[in-house]
């Protein structure tokens, strides 16, 4: 059996990419999802093992120590990272998986999986990035304004990635995505 592909979708707080992911996944029902880990504390209507796995900072540094994260990063003032064993099981069994993380992440994946489908997701303009983060109504203004100030060097690090994706639109976000899958699945690998 053929070994699954690893996806990988990041870009900016804000720009879409859990809104896409999800919409993806409701259109590709095989695509498998990984759920992170991270301190940060649930978001109203968040649910453990759903949305994330919700820590401690003892207990994410527990799992750093004992090397259950493929990787992780610490993300304006939280930890953040991808639970190893779930990804690596789900690649095994020929199955696709995506990993919604951000770009310190992205690269440290890229690092031990220099074959996965590495894929940021742009806004059409920072303006409207900020408008996202804003009307989005979790952040506080702080936490927006650092957000968005990560934002600037995180879309410097594009040449990193194998595709840009605008999210305009969600459906022609998602088009996109679903198009990149299928020309990856169809690629000759030497
Ligand atoms: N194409 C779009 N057009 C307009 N609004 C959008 C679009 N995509 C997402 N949004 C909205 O932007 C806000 C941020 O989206 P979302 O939470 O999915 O971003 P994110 O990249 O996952 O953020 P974070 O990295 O902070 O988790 C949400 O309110 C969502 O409804
Ligand atoms: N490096 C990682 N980044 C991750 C992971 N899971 C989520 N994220 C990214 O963190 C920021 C902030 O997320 P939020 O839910 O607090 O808005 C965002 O860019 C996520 O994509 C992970 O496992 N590793």
């Amino acid at each position: 059996m053929s070994k699954g592909l690893l996806i990988v979708l990041s870009g900016p707080s804000g720009v879409g990419k859990g809104t896409v992911c999800t919409a993806l996944r409701s259109q590709v029902p095989d695509l498998v999802y990984s759920v992170s880990a991270t301190t940060r504390s649930p978001r109203a209507g968040e649910v453990d093992g759903v949305n994330y796995f919700f820590k401690t900072r003892e207990q994410f540094l527990e799992m750093i120590e004992h090397d259950q994260l493929l990787e992780y990063a610490e993300y304006v003032g939280n930890y953040y990272g991808t639970p190893r064993d779930f990804v690596e099981k789900t690649l095994a069994e020929g199955k696709d998986i995506i990993l919604e993380i951000e770009v310190q992440g992205a690269l440290k994946v890229k690092e031990k999986f220099p074959d996965g489908i590495f894929v940021f997701l742009m806004p059409p303009s920072l303006d409207e990035l900020k408008d996202r983060i804003k009307g989005r109504g979790t952040e506080s203004q702080d936490t927006i304004d650092h957000r968005m100030s990560v934002a600037v060097d995180e879309i410097n690090l594009l040449q990193h990635y194998d595709y840009a994706v605008v999210n305009d639109k969600i459906e022609l976000a998602c088009e996109r995505i679903q198009s990149i899958i299928t020309a990856e699945h169809c690629k000759i690998r030497k």
